[in-house]
């Protein structure tokens, strides 16, 4: 298929695929996303940087031949970087390897096992194994690698083309959207910084202190102020590296607004009336409230709000003696999560309806605080609420707010 590559810098081009449809990945919902591959061409070599999920490489194939031409060069990969063995970056590395069986595959050590357990057709490929500072000379420019483990898998590594300031961080600094166009400032800011905010709290909270500690080691290698330009494996090119950089030391020492989400589920819309009282009363002490149901919302996108919410209120009926089940997704979310590793114990209230013994907003209230939420208080209430407990639930709300904007 014919498709056009996208130079990004002086020799060095986009060769992604822009995936239209996908609208769940691991659970986590979006609307298209991209991923990333990029060519580097130096004097001597050509080397490709990642590449695409299994089954979508029509595209890639379509760019990377169409900046072959573009550069005048002879269609022929020298090196091969794989930054990451997840396979929507990792795919087409098999029939990358086929094509090109000559070019090593530079990779961690950990990587090369993790690549050869997913593609059994790579067990005797040429693979390079790299560690920190390591580097390949394309000829006038150089690729230097930088191990990056458990960021996010223990294989991961970030590829710094030096001489141009690019750095290929794969997942890192990536987001979940499928643009025309290529560039950070080519979108609008809000989308962008929202669906970069979407990816952290989905994929990098429970790596806060790691990400620290690599912009600390960054900084001591004198990198830091030698990115020019961030190219991820997935969305838009940061050509303003200090906007996501600052953005992500945020969200990993637990930044947060003055704002509250609060998530509840309901049978008979009791449960449901408290959650509107508390967010009148947060309201009324003048923090932003977001509210997700449930039983319509989803996880990765609630986990987005919690990244930046000082509190997060949780309501939850009582059945069969033990809360509401759709509960249990996001608790189990949660516990992988990780939220006080961003350095913060947001505040909680626990909340909700029951006919009987009740016991849901108890047994809710330990897993919080095993999660890491500082639960404040429980307010658990006998079937309707009257305006007398609404009342209560609204001046709950109320007090609340005023915390947090202490
Ligand atoms: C199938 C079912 C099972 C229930 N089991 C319990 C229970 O074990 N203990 C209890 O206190 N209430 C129980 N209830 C009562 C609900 O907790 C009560 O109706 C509550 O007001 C529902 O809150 P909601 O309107 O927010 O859904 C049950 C309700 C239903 C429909």
């Amino acid at each position: 298929m014919k498709a056009d590559a996208v130079k990004i810098a002086d020799g060095v081009y986009w060769a992604g695929v822009l995936d239209w449809d996908i609208r769940k990945y691991h659970g986590y919902t979006l609307k298209g996303t991209t991923y990333n591959a990029y060519l580097v061409f130096g004097e001597e070599k050509v080397a490709l940087i990642d590449n695409t999920y299994p089954g979508t490489s029509t595209q890639m194939w379509g760019r990377i031949k169409d900046a072959f031409e573009k550069e005048g060069r002879e269609f022929k990969i020298d090196v091969i970087v794989q930054n990451h063995v997840e396979k929507d970056h990792s795919g087409a590395l098999p029939e990358i390897h086929k094509k090109f069986p000559e070019a090593p595959i530079y990779c961690t050590e950990v990587a090369v096992e993790g690549l050869k357990k997913h593609y059994p057709s790579l067990k005797d490929a040429p693979f390079k194994v790299v560690k920190s500072l390591d580097s390949v000379d394309l000829g006038g420019k150089s690729l230097v690698f930088l191990e990056a483990p458990l960021l996010h898998w223990p294989d991961s590594m970030f590829t710094f083309y030096a001489e141009e300031g690019i750095l290929f961080s794969n997942d890192a600094f990536g987001q979940h959207l499928c643009f025309t166009k290529r560039f950070d400032h080519e979108i609008p800011e809000y989308v962008l910084m929202d669906a970069t905010k979407k990816f952290y709290a989905n994929l990098i909270t429970p790596l806060s202190k790691l990400v620290l500690k690599k912009f600390d080691e960054v900084k001591e290698l004198g990198l830091l102020e030698k990115i020019k330009m961030i190219a991820p494996s997935h969305g838009q090119i940061w050509t303003d590296p200090m906007k996501v950089i600052s953005a992500y030391a945020d969200w990993a020492t637990g930044k947060c607004e003055d704002k509250v989400t609060i998530i509840y589920d309901t049978m008979h819309y009791s449960t449901q009336k408290m959650a509107h009282a508390f967010a009148e009363g947060l309201i009324s002490g003048g923090v932003e409230v977001v509210m997700y149901y449930l039983h319509e919302d989803e996880r990765s996108e609630i986990v987005k709000d919690i990244l930046d919410s000082k509190a997060v209120l949780f309501g939850i009926p009582t059945i069969y003696d033990e809360p509401y089940p759709s509960i249990g997704d996001l608790i189990y979310y949660l516990r992988g999560l990780k939220f006080n590793r961003t350095g913060r114990k947001r505040l909680s209230l626990v909340f909700g309806s029951m006919g009987g013994e009740g016991g849901a907003v108890k047994k809710l209230a330990e897993e919080l605080k095993a999660c890491g939420f500082e639960v404040l208080d429980e307010y658990e209430l006998y079937y309707v609420p009257t305006e007398d407990e609404l009342e209560k639930c609204y001046n709950m709300g109320k007090r609340l707010a005023a915390k947090i904007k202490e």
